[in-house]
């Protein structure tokens, strides 16, 4: 049974598919501290989160069937993701759940702001009738300066033109054209902060965009900006801001995230007459809550099933045109990677990995770490995955070299794998998907073969002789181990050959002795592979 850990509040209603797959068992266990995560991780094959829980690298040490973390939501500052890739843990998260409520949250903060709704309210509950203090500004034509233009700043810019404003938006990746089909006047920083009267972040926190409004932002800012955070405390310098609201650079702000959350209770923020604030609800209302959580569920059930999966915030996103093609070949991928490292018997220094065809023109990395992972596989078992295949052959100093070339040797699409040791030995082996028939071998070394690979296989080397076919068959037959097919490959009449031969089982090590045996051959092996 697979067991799945949902250690924070995540609607039922979104995680209801995991509660109803029968291979899944799923505890609802919130509000833990981290010895006591550390103390019961170990039973669990998934963990998902919202932004409480911290998920340490020692909660990682601790969950050794943990194969995927999951984050109903965007922001994954609170797991440790280096932990995560290094453990071979994966990461996904639902980053378009909550695009739109953390937009319109954003909103309900810049019109909370410019028409002191929070402070009139509280007045006007405690008993006075204050119709002077609280005058506010229209949003119409004013300035809003939007930095970072993903998901929730573009909805924010586009609403925020329904409301008659003139938007400049900052974004390492906007392009001029991208802006303007929005509306938007693509800007600097500087320009934002020189010209807006209204500013509203939408950044992840990176080290860039650590206090990327700070004391010298403030220093030459329009005057009487009102700014707005719904993104992550600390993309504005908390103490700066106070500052600056207090010298009258800056008319307000609305803040939903901290620097460290909760906030003390003696944070300024929380008693300053200009600065509104609300504690980190941007993504909470009952539609984003259940997007996320059906989202992740999702993903984490194909995880868990090993099947493809989308959202893996520690590999390198695949643009969905790349992986509908890229896709049908991740099971030939590990399949060649397995086969060749049972093939290679020497320490490997060097892959070779070579796409042709099909596969000559897509981005083929995430394909890549399908052949790594199984031919890491062999000597690493399960700690060899799709997430840290590619790291454990850097941290083994195992070279990986990638080609492409669109020629084929006459078929559509073909992957070679070549593995070298350190004495330059190599071998070698080439697989394609045939339309209609799947996955075959049609290469060995430097052998042409054709055969669809199953779960065992013997692969034997020997020379061109007439009879030996017939010896290994019946050495075989009188050991009970049935032969499905049988391929033989050589280049040149009485020369170096080899021969393949497919069976219905594990063949038992002493038939295996036996074979090896055989005069006529120079070597025999078994070739498990899980078809
Ligand atoms: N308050 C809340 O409850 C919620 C907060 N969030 C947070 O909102 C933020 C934005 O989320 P999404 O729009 O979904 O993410 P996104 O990934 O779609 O957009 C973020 C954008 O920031 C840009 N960016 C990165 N560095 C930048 C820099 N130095 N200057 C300007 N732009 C930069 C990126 O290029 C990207 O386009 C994230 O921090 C996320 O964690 C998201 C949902 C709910
Ligand atoms: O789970 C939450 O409520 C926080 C949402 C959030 O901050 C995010 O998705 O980045």
């Amino acid at each position: 049974m697979l067991k799945v850990l949902v250690s924070d509040p995540i609607s039922d209603l979104g995680i209801q598919q995991l509660m109803d797959a029968e291979d899944v068992v799923v505890d609802k266990k919130t509000g833990l501290s981290e010895d006591e995560l550390i103390q019961i991780i170990g039973d669990y094959d998934a963990l998902l989160v919202r932004s409480q829980t911290r998920v340490t690298p020692a909660i990682m040490k601790a969950g050794t069937r943990l194969k995927v973390v999951g984050r109903a939501g965007v922001g994954v500052d609170n797991i440790n993701l280096e932990a995560a890739t290094e453990r071979g843990i994966i990461v996904i998260n639902a980053p378009d759940g909550n695009t739109i409520t953390t937009c319109e949250h954003t909103f309900a903060m810049m019109m909370a702001l410019a028409r002191h709704i929070p402070q009139a309210y509280a007045k006007t509950i405690n008993g006075t009738w204050d119709r002077k203090t609280f005058l506010g500004v229209e949003l119409r034509n004013k300035t809003l300066g939007v930095l970072g233009m993903g998901r929730i700043g573009s909805e924010v810019a586009k609403r925020a033109k329904a409301f008659g404003m003139n938007i400049l938006g900052y974004d390492p990746f906007l392009t001029k054209e991208r802006a303007e089909k929005m509306g938007v006047t693509l800007a600097s920083v500087d320009d934002i902060i020189r010209n807006a009267d209204f500013m509203t972040v939408h950044t992840p926190l990176t080290p860039e965009t650590k206090h990327m409004i700070a004391r010298p932002q403030f220093e030459v800012m329009k005057k009487g900006m009102r700014i707005i955070n719904c993104a992550r405390g600390g993309i504005i310098d908390e103490m700066a801001l106070i500052e600056a609201i207090d010298e009258g650079i800056v008319a307000g702000a609305a803040f939903d995230v901290f620097e460290s959350e909760p906030p003390a209770a003696d944070h300024p923020f929380l008693s300053h007459a200009n600065i509104i604030v609300t504690p980190h609800l941007g993504a909470s209302t009952v539609e984003a809550q259940e997007n996320v959580a059906i989202d992740v569920s999702e993903q984490v059930l194909h995880i868990l099933r090993n099947e493809p999966f989308k959202n893996a915030v520690n590999m390198p996103p695949v643009a969905p045109s790349v992986m509908n093609i890229i896709q049908p070949y991740f099971k030939l991928g590990e399949t060649l990677g397995s086969f060749a490292a049972q093939m290679a018997n020497e320490a490997i220094q060097e892959i070779h990995i070579d796409y042709s065809g099909d596969l000559s023109e897509v981005d083929t990395q995430q394909l890549t770490r399908y052949v790594l992972k199984g031919i890491l596989e062999r000597h690493l078992g399960s700690e060899a995955n799709i997430v840290n295949s590619l790291h454990l052959a850097k941290i083994r100093e195992i070279n990986v070299v990638v080609s492409q070339a669109p020629r084929t040797k006459g078929f559509t699409n073909l992957i070679t794998v070549t593995l070298k040791n350190q004495h330059e030995q190599e071998r070698r082996i080439a697989g394609t998907l045939l339309a209609g028939y799947g996955e075959r071998i049609v290469r060995l070394d430097h052998f042409p073969v054709d055969f669809a690979p199953e779960d065992h296989q013997i692969f034997i080397s020997h020379n061109d002789k007439p009879g030996i076919i017939g010896r290994v068959g019946t050495l075989l037959g009188e050991n009970d181990v049935n032969i499905a097919s049988m391929q033989v490959g050589r280049k040149i009449i009485g020369g170096a050959a080899i021969m393949i031969l497919t069976v219905d089982k594990e063949v038992p090590k002493e038939v295996l002795q036996k074979l090896i045996e055989l005069p006529e051959l120079n070597t025999a092996q078994e070739i498990v592979l899980q078809k």
